[in-house]
């Protein structure tokens, strides 16, 4: 397992060796020891999967304190644009994103902190996305900004007219009308 760095330096990015042989291809796709070995010691407490078709994009979202979620995200079919957007207060990357392309081919991990926004669109015709959270959901504490803000300025890799969005998702709000997050632990 090889760790990348990405422009923000708490999202990582963590490429599996593949074996393949005639039977098809083994991987790794999660060890504590190598996790912790790069992001520090988190418990994973939920594990959530999601299937979309071509165009959809969740996101972006977070959870407020005390709830807020770290993620471990992959993707098991298909490929995806993965976005972690910096909402930590006083953070020095603060408002900045990082993209990065998750697909089942380069079978890339992304480890997205508490305190980011994240999200994702779908590139390929379907995807099944997959990742662990280090806390529950909390409905109550649910957050997002607005996919699309030019603040943001996020290039999703796809045309706005494909682009599928939930109702909540079109109403989040923009960046700068959320509360940066202060992180509790
Ligand atoms: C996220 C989540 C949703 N749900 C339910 C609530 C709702 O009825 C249904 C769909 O929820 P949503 O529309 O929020 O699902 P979705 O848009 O896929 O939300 C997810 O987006 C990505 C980008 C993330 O980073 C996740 O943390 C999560 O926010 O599933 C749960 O029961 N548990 C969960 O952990």
């Amino acid at each position: 397992m090889q760790m990348i760095q990405t422009s923000i330096p708490d999202v990582l990015l963590f490429e599996p060796k593949v074996f393949g042989d005639e039977r098809g291809w083994f991987f790794e796709s999660f060890r504590q020891d190598i996790f912790e070995q790069y992001a520090g010691c988190h418990r994973f407490v939920q594990d959530n999967e999601a299937f979309s078709r071509y165009g959809v994009l969740r996101g972006l979202h977070y959870q407020k304190p005390p709830y807020t979620q770290g993620k471990l995200v992959r993707v098991i079919q298909g490929s995806v644009l993965d976005v972690a957007v910096d909402v930590r207060k006083g953070s020095p990357t603060f408002g900045q994103y990082t993209a990065q392309l998750l697909s089942d081919q380069n079978h890339r991990i992304m480890w997205v902190p508490r305190g980011f926004a994240h999200g994702y669109a779908v590139l390929s015709e379907t995807a099944i996305f997959s990742y662990k959270c280090d806390n529950y959901y909390a409905p109550s504490h649910d957050a997002g900004i607005r996919w699309n803000d030019p603040a943001l300025g996020i290039d999703w890799r796809l045309p706005e007219s494909d682009v599928s969005l939930s109702d909540k998702d079109q109403r989040q709000p923009m960046f700068h009308e959320i509360d940066p997050v202060v992180l509790t632990s």
